[in-house]
């Protein structure tokens, strides 16, 4: 039983998000490490991620578009149903989506306004904002007409982002989930194991850096979070 109030939005259950190879990263990925990152994306893909986003910082736009456009060919080779959003950066995706599997954006606070950006998307484009507070949730919601998900977080401190906000822990977002009118995706140090506590709050996915980046095999990653979300409601 899905019991998700957003039941169509099940490609965010296993949100992948890119990041860095390199422990103190050079000023952006070399043509090395773009083939890492598209190496980690397909497995992720292999074992059920249904939704990519490009955000491998700090990144010149070339270097994002050229990740952008192989991570692209190597999801559309493995399936050809996984999403493809760039972090950021509309003009990127808005130039890479009439001939490459881009499906839209991952936007910030700071970036282009949503609605703005769905103008220049155009309908069939996925948009997400960032949240994290209820403030946020409850400003996100006035672009409930033009914006697919918001991400929430973080979920735990994580060296990846410093958003400034605090960590939520599994007791904030059941409030989140239950004040926003669009699907919420957990991310922050969110691991494979702690997928099916999350889900139980009524996230529609967990969003993963690290967790895919460093692991032996992301495939099987992927695998224990679409395991977790599929058993939402029967184990619990
Ligand atoms: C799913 C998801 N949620 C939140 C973020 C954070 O985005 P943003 O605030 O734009 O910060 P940067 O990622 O750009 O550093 C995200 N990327 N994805
Ligand atoms: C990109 C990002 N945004 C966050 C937020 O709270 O908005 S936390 C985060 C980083 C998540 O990376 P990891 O899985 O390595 O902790
Ligand atoms: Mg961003």
């Amino acid at each position: 039983m899905d019991q998700s109030k957003h039941p169509n939005e099940s490609f965010l259950e296993c949100y992948f998000v890119t990041g860095r190879t390199v422990p103190h990263p050079t000023p952006e990925p070399d043509e090395a490490e773009i083939e890492a990152i598209v190496d980690i994306a397909r497995r992720a893909v292999a074992g059920g991620a249904g939704i990519v986003q490009v955000r491998s910082k700090p990144i010149s736009v070339r270097a994002l578009t050229r990740l952008s456009v192989n991570i692209a060919v190597a999801v559309e080779e493995v399936n050809p149903q996984t999403k493809v959003v760039i972090d950021d950066r509309v003009d990127v995706a808005v130039a890479l989506m009439p001939d490459h599997l881009v499906h839209g954006v991952h936007l910030g606070q700071d970036d282009l306004d949503p609605r703005l950006a769905r103008r220049v998307l155009g309908p069939q484009a996925i948009i997400g904002l960032t949240t994290g507070t209820l403030p946020l949730v409850e400003q996100a919601n006035e672009y409930a007409d033009v914006i697919d998900y918001v991400g929430a977080g973080p979920f735990r401190p994580t060296p990846t982002k410093d958003s400034g906000r605090e960590p939520l822990g599994l007791e904030g977002y059941p409030a989140l989930v239950e004040a926003c009118r669009v699907p919420v995706v957990a991310i922050g140090s969110v691991r494979a194991e702690d997928a099916g506590d999350l889900a139980a709050t009524g996230v529609a996915g967990v969003a993963i850096v690290r967790g895919f980046m460093q692991a032996e095999d992301p495939t099987a990653v992927a695998q224990e979070v679409n395991q977790a979300f599929a058993t939402r409601g029967i184990t619990r």
